[in-house]
């Protein structure tokens, strides 16, 4: 694993919460994107090397809807940044850890992704990130 991607945050309105991470961080958001799979709505800061993308929830289903009901606002996910996602997995894999997603999926920011469940990994979920080369 490379270095941290970005760390995920999960937030009820972006309209409150990016000006308040602007203000915060002193820096623009540089992106937001919508991710229909994942029913969410992303905002992108930049921190040095890494990145804050603050999720809102778009539906009720969203993984983001559920731990905010649960748990309320806050960190949701530590994201790493790796070379080669598929042969990660397979490492993680034969680690015994738990896979979310069996092949990497389109994520937000030019990425392909996997998640992995936060009951194997002390309660933090895991998300690997793939920088997509046209
Ligand atoms: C925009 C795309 C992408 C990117 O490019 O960056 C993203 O970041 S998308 C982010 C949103 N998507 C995801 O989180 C996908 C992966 N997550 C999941 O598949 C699910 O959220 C989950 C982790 C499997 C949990 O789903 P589910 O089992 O349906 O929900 P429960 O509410 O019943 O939770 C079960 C259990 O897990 C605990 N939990 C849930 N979320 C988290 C979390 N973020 N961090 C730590 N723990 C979490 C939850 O509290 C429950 O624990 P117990 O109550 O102890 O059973
Ligand atoms: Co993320």
């Amino acid at each position: 694993m490379k270095k941290v991607e970005h760390i995920g945050i999960a937030v009820k309105s972006m309209d409150v919460s990016l000006p308040l991470f602007e203000k915060l961080l002193n820096t623009a958001c540089y992106k937001q994107e919508a991710v229909e799979s994942e029913h969410v709505l992303t905002a992108f800061f930049k921190t040095g090397e890494t990145k804050i993308e603050l999720l809102e929830a778009t539906a009720e289903t969203s993984a983001i809807a559920k731990f905010i009901e649960k748990k309320g606002e806050g960190i949701h996910h530590i994201a790493f940044d790796v070379e080669d996602i598929e042969a990660e997995m397979k490492r993680l894999q034969g680690e015994g850890f738990v896979l979310l997603n069996e092949v990497p999926k389109r994520g937000a920011d030019n990425k392909l992704v996997c998640f992995l469940h936060p009951k194997n990994t002390n309660g933090v979920l895991v998300e690997l990130c793939q920088e997509i080369r046209s």
